[in-house]
């Protein structure tokens, strides 16, 4: 049997529904074996951030390089980089051991309005991490600081795309889950030449705690196993909208979505 391996780097969320332990349930649903590099413990659960503790850029490095001494991933996924001292770390790391499946999803506001990216950090992002990208998957707001350019139509997400593209990024999947058209929401995926729309209806609730995560996290399985971008992405989007549709409802405020339910919609997937 060939173990299919991917690494996240990225934040703990101590409720479970994002950073680390949402990426950790998606690999574990799609058959990906899951490894981790922490860059900041939060203490977290659906009502909020009570606390961020970010762990030292030399640490992180220590976790990147006990798994690749060892388990070679066919994947990786940033969630949460916190500081542009983590960012340059993990960006040198990710040169230095040739990883070619980088999937970027560039964190930076939890929903209540935690800051999980330092305003500094922007730039080191786009500058040293963005050009080693697979793949970046912004959110709108995520893309609108990135690009510099104000976001309202599916022109613009077109626009940023191209500009994310032209910033170093292979491939570019915009997410629209912040601006919902006629009760659809549309993500762009752009690979450089053409642009492939992904619409969903709607999902009508509050527990949707761990989307962007999760989405990239389903879109890292894939690639590991060998999935074409598009295909991928196409999997990450249907992963999601079953995570969406059939909630847990736990918690007093934004639940996290429910990562058992794509498995178990669609039977087993290898
Ligand atoms: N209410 C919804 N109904 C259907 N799909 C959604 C909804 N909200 C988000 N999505 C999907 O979830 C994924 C994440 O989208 P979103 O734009 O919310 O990213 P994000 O803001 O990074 O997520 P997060 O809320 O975890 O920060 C995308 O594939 C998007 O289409
Ligand atoms: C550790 C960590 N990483 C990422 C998110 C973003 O998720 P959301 O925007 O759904 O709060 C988060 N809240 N916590």
């Amino acid at each position: 049997m060939t173990v299919i391996k991917a690494l996240t780097i990225a934040g703990s969320d101590s409720g479970g529904g994002a950073g680390i332990q949402a990426d950790l349930k998606t690999f574990q649903e799609l058959y990906v074996y899951g490894m981790s590099a922490i860059t900041a413990v939060t203490a977290q659960n659906t009502l909020g951030v009570q606390g961020v503790h970010p762990l030292p850029a030399r640490f992180v490095v220590e976790q990147i390089d006990s798994v690749f001494s060892d388990l070679r991933p066919d994947a990786v996924k940033t969630g949460m980089l916190y500081s542009s001292e983590i960012i340059a770390a993990v960006a040198e790391r990710i040169s230095r051991y040739r990883v070619d499946k980088l999937v970027i999803d560039p964190v930076m506001i939890a929903k209540g309005g935690t800051s999980l990216l330092k305003s500094e950090a922007v730039e080191a992002l786009i500058l040293h991490l963005l050009p080693l990208a697979l793949v970046v998957t912004p959110n709108i707001p995520e893309a609108e600081v990135m690009t510099r350019m104000e976001i309202r139509t599916i022109a613009d997400r077109r626009e940023a795309a191209r500009r994310l593209h032209d910033l170093g990024a292979a491939n570019v999947i915009i997410k629209g889950g912040h601006d919902a058209v006629n009760d659809m929401i549309t993500d762009i995926v752009y690979d450089g030449t053409s642009f492939t729309e992904l619409s969903e209806r709607r999902v009508d609730t509050v527990h949707s705690h761990g989307t962007g995560c999760t989405f990239a996290a389903a879109l890292t399985a894939q690639l590991a196993k060998g999935t074409e971008m598009r295909e991928a992405a196409s999997i990450a989007r249907e992963f999601v909208q079953a995570a969406l549709t059939d909630t847990l409802g736990i918690g007093s405020g934004h639940g996290p979505t429910n990562h058992w339910a794509y498995a178990k919609h669609k039977g087993v997937i290898v």
